[in-house]
C-alpha cells in the first residue's frame, strides 16, 4: 500500500514540475547571464537568497550591476529577477506603462487575490492615488491635526514621568504611535473616527492587519504558480481574519460618514472632515459607485490604505530613533538637532508647522535621509513587471513577458565609490553637503539631497512617476517625532548597549529593525523644554 502511495506522489509531483515548467516558467534568453553561472540556478544559489540575500546581492552588484550589465537572480520561492544596473533607470522610465508596470509588480508581490478576494484593491490603485492629487495639496491641514495626535501617542508610550528613565521597547511603541498618528489623517476628521486614533484595540487591529498582510503577501508569492492557489489561501487566511475583525471598528465610522455625505447633499457648505477617507468616499461614490456603498470593500481599501501609511513608516522611526542615539556620542546629533527645532519651530508659537518650516529643517532632514540610506526595509528598489514582448535593455537583452525587473537600492547606496565612509552612520552627511552650497537667499543649497528627493542614489521611495506619494507626509511626520521627543525627553541606550544600536537584519532581500531593541527616556521638565507648543 505504501509502496503504491509512494509511486503516486511521485507521478503527481512530477505531473506538477512539468505543468509548472511548461506552462508558468519564463523563459529568459540565452545572453542573459545567471549569478552564479551555468543555465539554472543551483539549489544552492536559490539557498542562498532565503539565508543571505545580502552577501548575494552584493556579488551582483559588484560583478553585474557596477559594470552596466543585466543580470538574473534568484527570488522569493522559485521566481527569478532580472536586476538592471543602475545606469539603466532612465531607460526604465521612459518605458511606457503598457510595457512596463508598477502597478502589476504590486499585485505580484502583494497577491491580493487571496488576502482581499479580488486583484482589483491593488490593481485598481484608486485610494492610493488619492494621497497624489487630493491629500498632499491639504497637507498643512492634515499634517496639523496629525502633530497634536503625536504629541498623545508619545506621551502615552514614553511616559510623563520628569524624575525616573523608563525603558521603552522601542519596536512596538513605534508602531503604536505611528498607527496613533497615521490613523488621525486616515479617518480622524469626525468625532467617530477621532475615537479611533486612541482605541488601542482598533491600532492594534490595524498593526495585526499590516503583518498579516506580508504574512500573506510572502507565502503566495513564493509558492510556485501551480500550487498558489493553495498555499496562496492558506496564507491569506490571518488577513481575511483581521479584515472582518476591522471592519466591525471601521463599521460606526463608516455609518457617521455616509450620513454627514447624505445631510451635506441637501446642505451644501456644510463642515466636512478632512482626512484620507473622507477624500476616498467622496472620490468612490462618484467613481466606483459598488465599491463606496460596500462596507467590506471600504474595509479592504482602509486596510490597504493603513498598510501604506504605517507599515514602512514605523520601520523608519524605529531606525532613525537608535540612529539619533548611537551617533550622538560622536556628533552630538541630539542637541545639534534640539537647537535646530528651537530656531526653526521655536520662536513662532503661533502658527504651528507648515512647508517653510519643514524644509528649513535641514539637519533633522539629513538625519531622515542617511536612515534610509543605509536602513531601508526593501533591499531592492524600482520594481516594474514587464507587460509585453520585445523590450530590449541597453545592453541588448530581451526581456521576457511577465518577468520583473529591479535594481539594487541598498548596495547603490553603500556604494564606496558614491559615498565616503558608506557604512557609518553619519547624521549630517547631507546637510553638511547642503549647508556648503547656499541659494541666492543664503538657504542651504542641493534639494536633490533632501529626504523627499528620489534619484538613482536614493531609492527608498522608488523614482519616477509611481515614486511614492506618501513621502512629503512622512517628511512633515519624522520631523514633528524628531522635534517632539528630543524637546520633551532626554533619550539613552541601557548600559549594556555600550552606546550602540542593535543592528537591522535581514530576511530574504528585506531588511527588519531589531524587534528586542530598548531605548531609555525621561520626560524632560517643563521648565526644560524650551517649546512651548510641542508639549501635550
Ligand atoms: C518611510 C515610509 C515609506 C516608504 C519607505 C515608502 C516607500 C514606497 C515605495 C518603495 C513605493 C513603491 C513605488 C514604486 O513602485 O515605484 C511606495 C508606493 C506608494 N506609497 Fe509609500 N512609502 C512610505 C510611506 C507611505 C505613506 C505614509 C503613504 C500614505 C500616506 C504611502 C503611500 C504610497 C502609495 C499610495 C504608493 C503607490 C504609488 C504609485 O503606485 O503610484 N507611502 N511607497
Amino acid at each position: 500500500m505504501a509502496q503504491y502511495l509512494l509511486i503516486g506522489v511521485t507521478v503527481l509531483l512530477a505531473a506538477a514540475w512539468a505543468v509548472q515548467q511548461l506552462f508558468f516558467t519564463i523563459r529568459f534568453p540565452s545572453n542573459l547571464p545567471r549569478i552564479g553561472g551555468g543555465s539554472r540556478f543551483s539549489l544552492r544559489t536559490r539557498w542562498r537568497y532565503h539565508t543571505d540575500a545580502q552577501g548575494l546581492y552584493k556579488e551582483v552588484y559588484d560583478n553585474y550591476s557596477k559594470k552596466g550589465k543585466t543580470v538574473l537572480a534568484p527570488g522569493l520561492g522559485f521566481r527569478d529577477d532580472v536586476i538592471l544596473p543602475p545606469n539603466a533607470l532612465r531607460w526604465l522610465q521612459r518605458q511606457p506603462e503598457r510595457l512596463v508596470s508598477a502597478i502589476a509588480s504590486q499585485v505580484d508581490t502583494i497577491q491580493p487575490y487571496y488576502g482581499f478576494g479580488h486583484d482589483k484593491f491593488v490593481s485598481d490603485p484608486w485610494g492610493g492615488l488619492l494621497v497624489k492629487t487630493d491629500l498632499n495639496a491639504v497637507l498643512e491641514t492634515v499634517c496639523a491635526a496629525m502633530n497634536d495626535e503625536l504629541g498623545l501617542a508619545i506621551a502615552s508610550q514614553f511616559g510623563t514621568d520628569t524624575e525616573a528613565w523608563k525603558e521603552i521597547n522601542l519596536m512596538p511603541a513605534a508602531r503604536m504611535i505611528v498607527a496613533q498618528a497615521a490613523t488621525r489623517f486616515t479617518l480622524g476628521g469626525s468625532p467617530a473616527g477621532r475615537r479611533l486614533c486612541s482605541e488601542k484595540a482598533y491600532l492594534n487591529a490595524c498593526l495585526d492587519n499590516a503583518d498579516a498582510l506580508v504574512i500573506s503577501a510572502g507565502l503566495g508569492g513564493a509558492s510556485p504558480k501551480l500550487l498558489r492557489p493553495i498555499l496562496g489561501r492558506i496564507g491569506a487566511w490571518g488577513a481575511k481574519r483581521e479584515i472582518v475583525n476591522l471592519e466591525e471598528y471601521f463599521k460606526p465610522v463608516y455609518r457617521e460618514r455616509m450620513e454627514m455625505l447624505e445631510k451635506e447633499a441637501t446642505n451644501p457648505g456644510m463642515e466636512m472632515p478632512v482626512d484620507h477617507l473622507q477624500m476616498m468616499l467622496r472620490y468612490g461614490l462618484k467613481e466606483r459607485r459598488d465599491e463606496a456603498l460596500s462596507l467590506r470593500d471600504m474595509t479592504k481599501r482602509l486596510c490597504i490604505s493603513n498598510f501604506g501609511s504605517m507599515h514602512q513608516t514605523s520601520i523608519q522611526v524605529v531606525n532613525m530613533l537608535l540612529n539619533i542615539i548611537d551617533s550622538d556620542a560622536e556628533f552630538d546629533t541630539i542637541s545639534v538637532l534640539r537647537d535646530e527645532v528651537a530656531q526653526v519651530i521655536g520662536s513662532d508659537k503661533t502658527s504651528g508647522w507648515n512647508k517653510t518650516k519643514v524644509a528649513a529643517l535641514t539637519r533633522a532632514d539629513s538625519v531622515a535621509r542617511e536612515t534610509l540610506r543605509l536602513n531601508s526595509f526593501s533591499s531592492r528598489g524600482v520594481a516594474r513587471k514587464i507587460m509585453g514582448d520585445g523590450l530590449v535593455t541597453e545592453d541588448g537583452i530581451a526581456l521576457p513577458k511577465g518577468c520583473t525587473v529591479s535594481l539594487i537600492a541598498y548596495w547603490l547606496q553603500t556604494d564606496g565609490d558614491i559615498f565616503e565612509n558608506p557604512f557609518k552612520y553619519d547624521p549630517f552627511r547631507f546637510s553638511r553637503a547642503r549647508e556648503a552650497e547656499l541659494d541666492e537667499q543664503g538657504k542651504p543649497g542641493l534639494p536633490s539631497l533632501s529626504f523627499v528627493s528620489t534619484g538613482s542614489q536614493n531609492l527608498a521611495f522608488s523614482h519616477g512617476k509611481h515614486a511614492c506619494p506618501g513621502r512629503f507626509l512622512v517628511d512633515f511626520e519624522l520631523k514633528m517625532i524628531i522635534a517632539y521627543v528630543l524637546m520633551n525627553y532626554d533619550l539613552e541606550f541601557p548600559p549594556e548597549y555600550n552606546g550602540r544600536r542593535p543592528q537591522a537584519h535581514w530576511v530574504t532581500d528585506a531588511v527588519f529593525p531589531p524587534e528586542d531593541a530598548i531605548i531609555r527616556v525621561r520626560r524632560k521638565s517643563s521648565r526644560e523644554t524650551p517649546v512651548g507648543l510641542l508639549s501635550v
